[in-house]
């Protein structure tokens, strides 16, 4: 398999990256995260999530999210649905894409989404049909797909699995998570090779979170079995309100010039994502949780 010439890379940075800070992030701040993004040439951007409110209060202002995005062709939003009730209202606001986010392991779904893998999919089942006839594409996030923080190592054999599962509800692509960042090369490329038993290269993402400094390497050997798609957050941040200890997402800023040194192409502007990454810290009132980032600032401050 030769290395993709091409990468499309999902920030996830709204999402997965807000999800967890423990002060309210405003819709208005979020909304300025989104558009300097696609200002800075994501293709796609992972905006928010339709779940209770109690669990994620992070999340609480859906709605107003995303309708305050001043939405660019070619973009695709996304937003994470994991019941009916946060598909019906989800759909209000027109996503391009829902996730639905089941986990490789039954601790974990527990605690995540307060159900077992099966009564996951019995849940999924009908989002991905209501979806899929309002011709709204369906991903499925797939976490603890090397490691769970409460069962430990997760073996290949539970992702291919699960990976069934969702390709047998109709989901039409999925994401490979390593959510709490225990995964190390060889462990990562056992998951996706066991999903790719159910999806073809094309529909199979890489989702790595960075706790152990790995996820740089995973998402290189990821690359080595020819994935193309991987879901990074702007300036690192990130974190599972379900994962406990567990960082952000490898930052966008560190993917896309590991990418550039490569000659691999990302269409994305890495002097204005670092400006979003600076934007959203600033407002956190820490630094990027980038080493590309920190470095190039440094750089450009001479
Ligand atoms: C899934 C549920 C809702 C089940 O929660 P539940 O308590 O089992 O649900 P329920 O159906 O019994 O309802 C209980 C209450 O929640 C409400 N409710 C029910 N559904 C919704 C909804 N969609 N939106 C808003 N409200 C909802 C419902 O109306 C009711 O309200 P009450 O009568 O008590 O006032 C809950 O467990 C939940 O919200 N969990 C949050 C999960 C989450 O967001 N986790 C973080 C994202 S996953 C992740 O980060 C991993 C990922 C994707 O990034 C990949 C990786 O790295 O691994």
């Amino acid at each position: 398999m030769t290395i993709p010439s091409q990468v499309r890379l999902i920030d996830v940075g709204p999402r997965d990256g807000l999800q967890n800070e423990k002060s309210p992030v405003p819709a208005e701040v979020k909304i300025e995260l989104v558009h300097r993004l696609q200002a800075a040439g994501l293709q796609e951007i992972e905006v928010t999530s339709y779940v209770s409110p109690k669990w994620v209060p992070q999340m609480a202002d859906n709605h107003a999210v995303m309708q305050g995005v001043q939405r660019q062709s070619g973009v695709r939003y996304s937003v994470l649905t994991p019941n009916l009730k946060g598909f019906e209202a989800a759909l209000l606001d027109k996503p391009d894409e829902i996730v639905v986010f089941g986990s490789a392991s039954e601790a974990f779904s527990q605690k995540n989404i307060n159900c077992s893998i099966a009564e996951s999919i019995e849940r999924f089942a009908p989002v991905v049909e209501a979806a899929l006839a309002a011709g709204i594409a369906v991903r499925g996030a797939m976490s603890c797909t090397v490691g769970c923080p409460y069962e430990g190592e997760i073996a290949p054999e539970r992702v291919a699995y699960l990976a069934g599962l969702l390709k047998g509800i109709g989901v039409q692509r999925v994401d490979v998570a390593d959510t709490i960042g225990v995964g190390t090369p060889y462990k990562v490329q056992w998951a996706i090779e066991a999903t790719l038993q159910h999806y073809a290269l094309d529909d199979v993402s890489g989702h790595f979170h960075d706790t152990y400094g790995q996820a740089l390497a995973n998402t290189l050997a990821a690359l080595e079995l020819g994935v193309w798609n991987f879901q990074t957050s702007v300036a690192g941040l990130g974190g599972c309100p379900y994962a406990k200890g567990a960082t952000g997402n490898v930052a966008t800023e560190d993917v896309v010039y590991m990418l550039q040194g490569m000659g691999i192409d990302t269409g994305i502007d890495l002097d204005r994502l670092i400006d979003a990454g600076v934007f959203i810290s600033d407002f956190l009132g820490r630094k990027p949780n980038s080493r590309a980032a920190t470095a190039l600032l440094n750089k450009r401050a001479g």
